[in-house]
């Protein structure tokens, strides 16, 4: 089902928490909404699942309007389902039963609702666990529940809120590529919040940057990463520093030395860039064009030193990394062989 979002807004107390908000999701497609915390994330997605109401603008899911002036049809008649990080599953029930329940509520018979539970199960690789409780699972298998639960319902949308929020790092890395299958298996329109720009850019299609109840920017994660469309976005997304530029007959430089960028080239003046550790190559001493600065700090990141390099005439440092240890205070000669040309 396809998800049409046209100028949503929706305040608390006079303050806006969604503030504006277009978008056209396509069926089928894993959505990623990515924002720091209190940026309107969770207001956006309880907007579309009915437990909120919009102050303006209007939804659409499947081409059907649920939201707009004088219209908001509760969440049940939506038709979406919900995967949130506390995984709400019921303690005094098993697995099959958190799974069936919902369908029994909904009037399937008993027997045809442990069927399909056992199903969906499957498709998360609990059918061993069916008799279990939650107490007895795992952080990632509880999640996992929580997941058959909504596959079950057969919604043409799913919703999910940071569900990996709660997991270690290990078991989210896992999770996330289970997420990817679980979407392929469902078919359904997904939409996914969370504030891990790394976890959005792994699991979506399309990603949207969000602040102050706005989207920054959308696109392929790969885009997002690649071109970012403001400073904002730029150091929000991946890592990186943004330095200011000057552009002088289409020449980039930086601190006094011309670098090569990408981006639109535009008018002379002052404009800011992206570098990324990736752009950066520390050289020997004396080579032309090199940059010169010294190491302000140092962090083992597991195969690679991440080290920040201050240079003369930038306020920020650059972020390295290093394929061998530096010392706070080591002076580098650093090469710059790409960055991004942020646009005007
Ligand atoms: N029910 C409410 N009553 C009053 N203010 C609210 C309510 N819900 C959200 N807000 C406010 O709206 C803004 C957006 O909140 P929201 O929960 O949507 O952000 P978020 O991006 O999901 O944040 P987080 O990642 O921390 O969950 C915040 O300033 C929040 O305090």
């Amino acid at each position: 089902m396809s998800i049409t979002l046209t100028d949503l807004r929706k305040s608390f107390s006079g303050k806006p928490a969604v503030n504006g908000i277009d978008i056209d999701i396509a069926p089928g497609e894993f959505f990623a909404i990515v924002g720091a915390s209190g940026c309107g994330k969770s207001t956006l997605l309880r907007l579309i699942a009915g437990l909120e109401v919009a102050d303006a603008g209007e939804i659409a899911l499947g081409g059907k309007q649920v939201s707009g002036p004088g219209l908001h049809l509760p969440s049940e008649a939506r038709g979406v389902g919900f995967v949130f990080q506390s995984y709400a599953l019921w303690p005094h029930l098993d697995v099959r039963g958190n799974v069936a329940f919902p369908l029994e509520a909904a009037g399937l018979r008993a027997v045809e609702a442990a069927r399909r539970a056992e199903r969906h199960l499957t498709t998360v690789a609990l059918e061993h666990y069916a008799s279990r409780k939650p107490a007895e699972l795992s952080g990632g298998q509880r999640q996992r529940v929580a997941l058959a639960r909504c596959l079950a319902q057969d919604a043409g949308i799913i919703l999910m809120d940071e569900p990996l929020a709660n997991l270690d790092p290990h078991l989210r890395a896992t999770m996330e590529e289970e997420l990817v299958a679980f979407h392929r298996a469902a078919a359904a329109t997904t939409v996914y919040i969370t504030h891990d720009q790394r976890e959005a850019m792994a699991v979506a299609d399309r990603m949207a940057v969000m602040a102050a109840g706005r989207f920054l920017q959308v696109g392929a994660p790969d885009e997002v990463y690649a071109r970012p469309a403001s400073a904002e976005v730029a150091r929000f997304i991946g890592e990186g520093v943004v330095h200011p530029v000057t552009v002088t007959d289409g020449v980039v430089s930086l601190a006094g030395q011309p670098v090569p960028v990408q981006g639109e080239g535009g008018a002379d003046g002052p404009r800011l860039a992206l570098f990324r550790p990736k752009d950066l190559v520390v050289t020997a001493h004396g080579e032309g064009g090199a940059l010169t600065g010294r190491v302000t700090a140092v962090l083992y990141r597991g195969g690679y030193w991440e080290a920040k390099l201050a240079v003369d005439g930038l306020t920020e440092p650059f972020l390295l990394h290093l394929p061998r240890r530096a010392q706070v205070g080591d002076e580098l000669a650093l090469c710059v062989s790409d960055g991004w040309l942020l646009p005007e």
